[in-house]
């Protein structure tokens, strides 16, 4: 058993909005596979245990990485949803770590997290994630033949976009994550997943700049956020 926090990270999807010629966490950002820049980033968070990949089963580029190496760095086999290549991860943790060990889920795809919401998040309740608060105004839709159109606009001051690491104490985690599978629940996140069986995560406000790469368009503006945060002082006006 080891102190500290261990970082679970799903990276077995296929990137298929992405629409590229591999999964998207093996696109280059800034000449580097967009999963090394995650898991680089990952390895400087104080009090890290160590961390688990989850990538599909016939991945050829994972072993090509050279944080796969690392020794804190573990790999198992994902699943068809992003869920299921969580729930593997922590099936994993669960033969070697304490159910109250804290677990930070966090998606392949997010290279540009920062370290003041990695330590924001551990400051809060252990049941929490980041999420951005919502800033335009927000409608839901509904169709109207084979457009959408407005439904209404709801209140934005209890909108929240969710973001990733999720946080929760590992037993507690693998137990909801399991049974909500279990059950043939929809679960997108982590907190979804303690959602069901009535746990409120705390939401804790993330930068705007811990965006997932989905689209093409995403990875210049993962690059410009990564360029200026890593760049010499001088080039950040
Ligand atoms: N079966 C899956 C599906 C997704 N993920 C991971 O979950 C994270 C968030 O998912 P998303 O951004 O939706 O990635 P993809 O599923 O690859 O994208 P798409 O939905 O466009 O196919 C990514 O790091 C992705 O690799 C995973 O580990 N296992
Ligand atoms: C977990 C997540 O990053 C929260 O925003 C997101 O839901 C994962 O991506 P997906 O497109 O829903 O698979």
């Amino acid at each position: 058993m080891t102190s500290g926090y261990w970082v679970v990270v799903p990276a077995a999807g296929v990137g298929k909005r992405m629409g590229a010629d591999r999964p998207k966490q093996y696109l280059p950002l800034l000449g580097r596979p967009l999963l090394s820049l995650t898991l680089r980033n990952i390895l400087t968070w104080p009090g890290l245990a160590g961390v688990v990949v989850a990538v599909s089963e016939d991945d050829a580029y994972f072993p090509h990485l050279a944080e796969a190496k690392h020794p804190q760095v573990h790999r198992v086999t994902g699943g068809v949803e992003r869920a299921d290549s969580v729930l593997a991860a922590l099936n994993f943790l669960a033969t070697r770590e304490s159910g109250e060990t804290p677990v930070l889920v966090h998606d392949a795809a997010r290279p540009c997290i920062a370290l003041e919401d990695i330590e924001a998040l551990l400051r809060a309740d252990p049941v929490s994630l980041l999420a951005q608060p919502a800033s335009d105004t927000v409608k839901s839709s509904r169709a109207d033949g084979d457009r959408a159109v407005v439904d209404r606009t709801l209140d934005r001051n209890r909108i929240w976009l969710a973001q990733t690491p999720q946080r929760a104490p590992l037993g507690l985690l693998h137990s909801c994550l399991r049974r909500g599978l279990e059950q043939g629940a929809a679960i997108t996140d982590e907190a979804s997943a303690l959602e069901l069986f009535g746990h409120s995560p705390q939401l804790v406000p993330g930068r705007r700049d811990n965006l997932k790469v989905t689209h093409p368009s995403d990875i210049v503006l993962a690059e410009t956020i990564l360029r200026l945060r890593y760049a010499p002082t001088e080039d950040k006006r």
